[in-house]
């Protein structure tokens, strides 16, 4: 058994503030957010703090069904929450009408998981990447600038300018999520949603896209929310992690701490699970296998949901829900937590 005396139980949730005393670029607290009704209710989300800074990436895994994507629609403003709140540098978004509103949307853009279904096969990639310009009239204000921020954007992309006129079936599934990425450029903003962008595409291709995220941000500062089922492809593009599981965030950290040496049992299943992962570590900790299926989202175990599947569940996970534990006790928006009565500790191999 872990000793406990080494973390400390709180709910930090995430800083109101950023280093710099401004408001962080995104932050999210307590939002929930439920579908249908009455016995067919089911909590997509479920308390969900995070918080984003400017030119951060803020990788979110979970499996199948633990409310990512409602999380990706609640940020991107398509979605209201039933309960919490959601601020961009302190505005809330779902209190945005007219003018405002338009001028927010610019700032919150999306990449799909799909570039081959997220394309319209009869435009040419001069017209799919100046789309959203039809909406957003002022970005580009007469038919030369918009040329002329085309080429920019094929360029920033790794796309050439006679690429402008091609059409969707003549490019390579790479070279369409790039597309997919330029578009998303468009509107110069400050978070992009990346959804599974790279899961559709052949391993080397993924390592391109990655590669022309990465440097995109070095260069213009972009914030990216990465959803991706992929643990390797997250460690890889974040630079702090959260992992979901049935709508709640059971685990958060600085990306290298959470794969270090992960705190929630949920957390090290999941790495276990996956094909890249440290090989340096126990024997016993490589193999983690998780009892069952994820429960139904319309009835969620009592005390710790994780509790059904979890080889190290115990009376009281039944019982109680746990709190956030802040490993060694360290304080602050970017805690290392995990929402676990009994989280691993360092070096601790499974029972
Ligand atoms: N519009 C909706 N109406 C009813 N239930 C919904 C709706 N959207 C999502 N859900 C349910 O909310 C839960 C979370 O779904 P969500 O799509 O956010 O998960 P996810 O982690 O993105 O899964 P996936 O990786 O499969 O896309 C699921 O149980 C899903 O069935």
């Amino acid at each position: 058994m872990p000793d406990p005396s080494r973390t400390t139980t709180a709910a930090p949730g995430p800083r109101t503030q950023g280093p710099d005393g401004h408001p962080p670029l995104l932050e999210v607290r307590g939002v929930t957010k439920t579908f249908g009704s009455g016995r067919r209710r089911l909590t997509a989300l479920d308390g969900v703090d995070l918080r984003l800074g400017r030119g951060e990436t803020l990788g979110l895994v979970g499996e199948s069904g633990c409310g990512k994507s409602t999380l990706a629609r609640v940020l991107l403003g398509l979605e209201r929450p039933d309960a919490g709140t959601v601020r961009y540098d302190g505005v809330d978004p779902f209190a945005l009408r007219g003018k405002e509103l338009l001028a927010w949307r610019r700032r919150v853009q999306m990449v799909f998981q799909d570039p081959f279904a997220s394309l319209n096969a009869r435009m040419s990639a001069a017209e799919l990447i100046g789309e959203p310009w039809r909406t957003h009239r002022d970005v580009v204000p007469d038919a030369r600038a918009r040329e002329k921020r085309i080429r920019e954007l094929l360029s920033l992309v790794g796309l050439r300018d006679s690429d402008a006129h091609r059409h969707p079936n003549e490019f390579s599934g790479g070279q369409r999520q790039r597309i997919g990425i330029a578009r998303a450029l468009a509107l110069d903003p400050d978070v992009i949603v990346c959804d599974e962008p790279v899961s559709a595409l052949d391993l080397s291709v993924q390592a391109q896209v990655l590669n022309v995220l990465s440097e995109l941000q070095s260069r213009l500062g972009v914030a990216y929310v990465f959803i991706s089922h992929d643990l390797s492809v997250v460690r890889y593009i974040s630079d702090r992690v959260t992992v979901m599981y049935l709508g709640k965030v059971i685990e958060h950290g600085a990306t290298e701490d959470v794969f270090e040496q992960p705190r929630h049992p949920y957390t090290a299943a999941l790495m276990s699970a996956a094909p890249v992962l440290d090989t340096s570590r126990s024997g016993e900790d490589r193999e983690i296998r998780l009892h069952g299926e994820i429960p139904s989202p319309f009835d969620i175990p009592s005390g710790c949901r994780f509790r059904t599947r979890c080889p190290r569940a115990e009376d009281r996970c039944a019982a109680e829900a746990p709190q956030a534990v802040v490993r060694d006790g360290a304080g602050g928006g970017d805690a290392h937590t995990a929402l676990c009565h009994f989280p691993l500790q360092a070096g601790t191999a499974w029972a």
